[in-house]
């Protein structure tokens, strides 16, 4: 991992004395500066350039109300402390809590919702978890038992990515903060380049995302351009001529989409309807599925209703 990245694995540092405060004994060599530092000069040194990219960037206003995704992984672990030690500190003035989803993943997610419940504690940050169940109708151990190991990531992205927005709104979180790191962001810049998908490839780089959507994300934890895939992700400009999808709302659900019927509602409609596969795969495409949905709609009101039992729009916001 490289700068910017909570969990950035530094090399052993070799007996040195610490290049910063020259008193105490190096622990790491830092991958960004190749520089020998002890401990409590890397904590200073991290949280204060997260401080430095929160200001430059302009992150967040004096009142604020900001969630912070929290999955009790390293990273939004680390973010949850930094975020309420940069506030208390630099006197931010922000209003903080957790934001946990619960996928329902036995064995995984209830493990690291008890960090996240110590970490409520830890940090004194109020905790909200929302889940698929609930959110969906569906929890991911439901969905893996009905469309097996393939595929069931795509749910588990799409769900969690629009759980977290439910979430905050629920909240009324004016803006949603995540651990995404540079390998995170690096990692999404190539499976972007990879599926062609020119309007995401062009906003992943940006440290702030969905500024004209429901909640503002922001990934404080986001490096300047040091890695070569972020630089070029970062440099990717779009041909003026390129249609680009339009952004409206789901006519189901009304959560942010640029087709009638949103990813998340797209997936649950085949779950609900004993056809997992439906919103998935390229071949048939989120367009077709739409049209397809849209033609048996008008044939069928009866269909319809059927296929209402528990949609993504059951939790109010
Ligand atoms: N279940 C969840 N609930 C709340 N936030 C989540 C959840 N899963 C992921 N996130 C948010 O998205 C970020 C990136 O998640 P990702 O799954 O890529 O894991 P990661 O890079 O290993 O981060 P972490 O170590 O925090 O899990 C997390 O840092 C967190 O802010």
């Amino acid at each position: 991992m490289e700068e910017g990245s909570a969990t950035a694995k530094p090399r052993r540092a070799t007996g040195r004395l610490c290049s910063t405060c020259n008193q105490r004994k190096a622990a790491l060599k830092r991958p960004k500066t190749l520089e020998q530092i002890c401990r409590e000069c890397f904590y200073s040194v991290f949280e204060d350039e997260i401080h430095n990219v929160i200001m430059d960037n302009n992150l967040f206003k004096p009142g604020e109300r900001v969630a912070v995704a929290a999955s009790g992984g390293k990273d939004s672990t680390v973010l949850a402390y930094v975020m309420s030690e940069l506030n208390r500190r630099h006197n931010y003035g922000l209003n903080l809590f957790l934001l946990s989803v619960d996928e329902g993943i036995t064995g995984y997610r209830d493990d690291s919702l008890e960090t996240v419940k110590r970490n409520e504690i830890e940090y004194g940050l109020p905790l909200k978890v929302v889940s698929y169940k609930d959110l969906y109708g569906w929890t991911m151990d439901e969905i893996v038992k009905t469309i097996g190991l393939k595929n069931n990531c795509t749910f588990c992205g799409v769900f969690r990515r629009q759980a977290l927005d439910r979430g905050a709104a629920l909240m009324k979180a004016d803006k949603l903060v995540t651990g995404h790191n540079a390998d995170d962001i690096a990692e999404t810049v190539l499976l972007n380049i990879l599926r062609g998908d020119i309007a995401r490839l062009s906003r992943c780089t940006f440290i702030t995302t969905g500024e004209d959507g429901p909640i503002p994300r922001c990934k404080p934890f986001k490096p300047r351009a040091i890695l070569d895939i972020i630089r070029s992700g970062e440099n990717f400009r779009t041909a003026t001529s390129t249609k680009m999808p339009e952004q409206g709302t789901c006519e189901r659900c009304g959560y942010i989409s640029s087709q009638k019927l949103c990813k998340a509602c797209l997936l649950l409609e085949g779950l609900n309807r004993g056809l997992p596969k439906l919103g998935i795969g390229r071949a048939r495409g989120t367009n077709g599925l739409n049209k397809r949905i849209e033609q048996r709609n008008l044939h069928s009101e009866r269909t319809e209703s059927s296929i209402e039992s528990k949609q993504c729009g059951t939790l109010d916001f």
